[in-house]
């Protein structure tokens, strides 16, 4: 699919870090949320979201996250509402995470740090014709953020879960489908924060307006384990390293404002 280009890497930044600072940019991702320096915006809409299962692909490693990619070539499975005034497209969704239960989010809630978040990521359909347009342009993307915490078994992810042993070694792709990501976003999709901040791993494009969940989901301990025996390297590198602690540090703000959609 449009969205199944590999991340580019800079081979100068082995780490997850990605560049420090990208020239010029005044709107990088992810951020620390201040949540009392949020500002209610009331006509921020309800999130609405409408995924399609039989849209869904293929799972496969690409040396930093896992991705469940879907079909994008039709508007079978969008995301229109809340701060967006077009209708995106899911193209993709993957996760962030630590190697322990301490840290793995990108954003923070006040410096408050996740073990892990997950990104449904989404491209402008109603402006652009491919994902990779809409990558390079202002708004061109729609990422929802949620965040995870370690507690009950996650039944709806089980099915992913049970699919990354396939996946271990970076490259490696697995037919995935039937699988409906509505399942992981929380209860309530009415209560989020939305700030304009980019990709968070190179190219870093300044394209994104970020939806991050103000509920949380919950995954087991052991759920978790599982996307810590994924593997950074390919099946020929001789030294394996563990994927973990894939995500970003928080970005200067430089004065933007994250706006609420609740009070
Ligand atoms: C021209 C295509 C270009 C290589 C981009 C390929 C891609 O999809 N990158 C991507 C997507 C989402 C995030 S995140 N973590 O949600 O901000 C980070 C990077
Ligand atoms: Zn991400």
């Amino acid at each position: 699919t449009a969205c199944s280009s590999k991340y580019v890497l800079s081979q100068m930044h082995p780490m997850w870090q990605g560049p420090l600072a990208v020239p010029g940019g005044d709107r990088q991702s992810p951020i620390d949320i201040v949540v009392r320096k949020s500002v209610f915006d009331s006509q921020l809409k309800p999130l609405v979201t409408d995924y399609d299962p039989d849209t869904c692909q293929q799972i496969w490693n690409n040396g930093y996250s896992f991705l469940v990619e879907y079909d994008d070539t039709t508007d079978k499975s969008t995301l229109k509402g809340g701060p967006l005034r077009d209708k995106f497209r899911l193209c993709q969704f993957h996760f962030h995470w630590g190697e322990s239960n301490a840290w793995g989010s990108e954003h923070t809630l006040d410096r408050r740090l996740f073990p892990a978040e997950l990104h449904l990521v989404h491209w402008n359909s109603d402006k652009y014709s491919l994902f990779e347009e809409a990558v390079m342009e202002d708004n061109g993307l729609a990422v929802i953020g949620v965040f995870l915490k370690v507690g009950k078994r996650h039944e709806g992810l089980q099915k992913l879960v049970d699919a990354l042993p396939a996946i271990r070694h970076k490259d490696s792709v697995v037919e995935f489908n039937r699988f409906n990501p509505a399942c992981l976003l929380p209860a309530n999709t009415d209560d989020y924060w939305t700030y304009h901040g980019s990709l968070t791993t190179p190219p870093l494009t300044e394209s994104v307006s970020w939806i991050v969940m103000k509920q949380h989901i919950e995954v087991s301990h052991d759920q978790l384990a599982v996307f810590r025996s994924l593997l950074f390297t390919s099946a020929e590198e001789e030294v394996q390293k563990s994927m973990v602690n894939n995500f970003r540090v928080q970005q200067p703000l430089r004065g933007r404002t994250v706006r609420s959609s609740f009070t």
